[in-house]
């Protein structure tokens, strides 16, 4: 018995890193996805293991299922709801996680193991199985690769332990209902909490639900943006972590809390009115031209509160010098830091320009991709 699920990765067009202290963020999800294949091995072929395979790192861990079911028989593993992961919990994961010798260059890898162990335990139990996951997102750089891959792994497990109701449908991608999209949001924010401490909760939903979203304090509102947003994803390949970067930034509110307030302030106002930019149609009074204006002040704005956090990094600095001299308005997108830098490329750009810019930036060394913004969320496909 097998199930695949997959879930998209994200931009941030607003509000990272204020999201988590209680402002408006505006996400989108990005036609980039986290893969899983989760089999359930027939009686011939069962190896009596839990085995994940990180396709794309060459990387195969195991663990005997009894082994599982030994060392966690004092938890209560099997929530019949999604709930946090309890430190003495962590401690027991993270100790069956430093027994594979992950490389240490791949040691950020661990976070992700520990979340898969917990998520797969929590849903579906110790039973023999194999999840190969495969993703078409930059790892660690600002995309959401650590929600989607929370959110594709819990939708698997769910879907697989028959705690969704899926359409009779046999064939072909398949959306979960509402209240089941709800739920394999639960379990991959308590997956995210694993990796990045403290999580707004944004990249998972955007994950899940897709489309453009305005998130705040854990209320998703859906944005109906009135023409389509086309973005410039440049990687500057500078490795970093979320958790630090979101620790950081905490840091600083304890040492200034009255200026990162302002900020944080500042930013839910970019937020809000963003939304209302995007949902306004154009007409001869808005004009394509304005509202894309208007667009690229926002997020100059943004990008200027997120240095005043302590998020940008020099990379960033030279992708925004970099587009600048196109003309281009570009933030950084996610935890900042290094990772992803998004560009605003105004309806009237024509593509040999968007080449030259692209040419550019490669050549200084970076990765460009060409996103779809706003499209679908979490689907799964029984085969
Ligand atoms: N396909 C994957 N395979 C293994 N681990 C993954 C995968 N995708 C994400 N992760 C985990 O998520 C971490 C990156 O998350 P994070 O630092 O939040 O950056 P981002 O979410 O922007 O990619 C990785 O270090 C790893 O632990
Ligand atoms: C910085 C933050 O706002 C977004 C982090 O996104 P990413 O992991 O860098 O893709 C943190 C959060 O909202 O949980
Ligand atoms: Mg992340």
């Amino acid at each position: 018995m097998e199930v695949r699920s997959r879930a998209p990765g994200k931009i941030i067009l607003t509000g990272e890193h204020a999201v988590v202290h209680g402002s408006s963020a505006i996400a989108a999800a990005i036609d980039l996805y986290t893969h899983v294949l989760f089999r359930l091995p027939s009686l011939s072929e069962n190896h009596g293991s839990v085995e994940l395979e990180l396709k794309d790192l060459g990387l195969v861990f195991s663990w005997p299922s009894q082994r599982l079911e030994e060392r966690f028989h004092s938890m209560d593993t099997l929530p019949s709801t999604p709930q946090s992961c309890s430190s003495d919990h962590l401690k027991l994961i993270a100790s069956l996680v430093e027994e594979k010798n992950i490389p240490e260059d791949k040691i950020w890898l661990s976070s992700g193991v520990c979340a898969f162990l917990y998520l797969y335990t929590s849903i579906h139990g110790y039973k023999p199985a194999t999840v190969a996951v495969t993703s078409e997102l930059p790892l660690g750089s600002g995309l959401g690769s650590s929600a989607s891959f929370c959110v594709a792994l819990a939708a698997a497990f769910l879907a697989l332990s028959t705690r969704v109701s899926i359409n009779d449908e046999k064939d072909g991608w398949l959306t979960l209902t509402t209240s089941d999209l709800e739920l394999v949001n639960k379990w991959a924010f308590e997956g995210e909490k694993i990796m990045h401490g403290k999580p707004s909760g944004i990249d998972n939903t955007v994950s899940t639900f897709g489309r453009v979203v305005m998130f705040k304090s854990g209320e998703l509102n859906q944005i109906q943006s009135t023409a389509p947003l086309r973005m410039l994803v440049t990687n500057t390949k500078v490795g970093r972590n979320t958790k630090k970067l979101v620790a950081g930034v905490s840091e600083r509110v304890a040492r200034h809390p009255g200026s990162m307030n302002a900020i944080f302030t500042s930013v839910d106002f970019i937020s809000k009115e963003l939304a209302t930019v995007l949902e306004t149609p154009t007409s001869d009074d808005f004009s394509v031209t304005t509202r894309e204006k208007m667009i690229e002040e926002l997020m100059e704005m943004n990008q200027g509160l997120l240095q005043c956090m302590g998020v940008s990094h020099p990379s960033i600095e030279n992708v925004l010098r970099a587009t600048e001299k196109y003309k281009l308005t570009s933030k950084l997108t996610g935890a900042g830091g290094g990772g992803c830098v998004l560009t605003l490329l105004p309806t009237l750009i024509t593509g040999t320009v968007v080449d030259e810019v692209i040419a550019d930036l490669e050549s200084i060394g970076f990765q460009c991709l060409k996103v779809e913004v706003g499209g679908k969320g979490l689907e799964v496909c029984f085969g």
